[in-house]
């Protein structure tokens, strides 16, 4: 049986180096790390996650700031939020969560957060960082994914690694951070020929499709570590469940290590949200 890697512990962790920091700020800089989350429309889902954003940043001591946006909010609306919040030495961090509404140029929105708020490290000056190896806001989900994988792997250079997803907020970050790791980086996407046989050569392997258990046990190298990005929200029994991307109880079989869903990635996301909140706070000192 595989290890199964606990992301609620290790994000415990993550949480507790957030708030020491926020320590830190308090007792010398006499400043309060802030984030402001801005959510546009009444996904149920999207929610969730946002509660479990704000309820995290409080428990680190970090101030929240919430606007709740109806779904026909228009552009130039977002617009002025941005640029208020832009303007306020209280937030540090600016997360809009994706995605937004049709009519809302999201491209438009995520250049127009200040770079050095941009805590999601989705604007195009930190992608470009993160692309050049230089010091950024580092995308949440991908850098939470490599401490996990840290914690499984002392060194990760020359390991095949296998990322099958290739958007901009997880595949892509996902494989500039393990490039930068030294690993041999593969990503995969609905257009991949063979895909199993891809993914049977990876020592890495990560899941970010928003497949519902597309990746089965013989898709996996013996002994390789599993990361499962997905999170699917099915109906058991009339009730909400989660699953992620991968087969878990076949996989868990064949893989060396393995994270669950839920109570993996997602918990590891949040974590470093925190942490990049107060990276970001504290490179805004005057
Ligand atoms: N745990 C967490 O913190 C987070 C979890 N997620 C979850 O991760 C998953 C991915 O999210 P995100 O990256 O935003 O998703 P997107 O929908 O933006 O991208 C999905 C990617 O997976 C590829 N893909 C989809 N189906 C298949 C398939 N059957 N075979 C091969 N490739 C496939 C797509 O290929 P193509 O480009 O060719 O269409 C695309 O590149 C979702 O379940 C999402 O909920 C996302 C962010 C954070
Ligand atoms: N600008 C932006 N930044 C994001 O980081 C972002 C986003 N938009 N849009 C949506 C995705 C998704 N995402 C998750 C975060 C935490 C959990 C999480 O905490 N999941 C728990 C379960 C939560 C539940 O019960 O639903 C777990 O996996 O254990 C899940 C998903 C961040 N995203
Ligand atoms: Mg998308």
């Amino acid at each position: 049986m595989a290890q199964v890697i606990d992301g609620k512990q290790l994000a415990s962790q993550v949480l507790e180096d957030a708030a020491a920091e926020v320590e830190w700020l308090k007792h010398h800089f006499e400043s309060v790390p802030g984030l402001a989350v801005v959510l546009v429309g009444d996904d149920a889902a999207s929610q969730i996650y946002v509660r479990n954003k704000i309820k995290r940043a409080k428990e680190a001591g970090i101030a929240s700031f919430e606007h709740y946006l109806e779904a026909d909010t228009s552009q130039a609306t977002l617009d002025a939020l941005i640029q208020e919040l832009n303007d306020d030495p209280g937030v540090h961090g600016i997360l809009v969560q994706l995605p937004l509404p049709e009519h809302i140029d999201e491209a438009r929105i995520i250049s127009s957060i200040l770079p050095e708020k941009d805590v999601d490290g989705f604007h195009p000056a930190n992608v470009g960082a993160l692309s050049q190896g230089r010091a950024s806001l580092v995308p949440c989900t991908p850098q939470g994914c490599l401490i996990m994988l840290r914690h499984v792997h002392q060194d990760l250079s020359g390991k095949n690694a296998v990322i099958v997803g290739r958007s901009n907020i997880v595949g892509k970050p996902m494989a500039a951070l393990l490039l930068q790791e030294n690993c041999t980086v593969t990503i995969a996407h609905s257009r991949t020929r063979d895909i199993r046989k891809v993914c049977q050569e990876a020592d890495i392997l990560i899941a970010a499709t928003g497949s519902p258990g597309l990746i089965q046990s013989d898709w996996i190298k013996p002994e390789a570590t599993v990361i499962d990005v997905g999170i699917n929200a099915i109906e058991v029994d009339g009730q909400r469940k989660l699953i992620g991307d991968v087969d878990f109880d076949g996989a868990s079989q064949v893989a060396g290590a393995i994270s669950p869903v839920p109570g993996g990635v997602g918990p590891m996301t949040i974590a470093c949200l925190l942490l990049n909140t107060t990276r970001a706070a504290k490179n805004q000192l005057t």
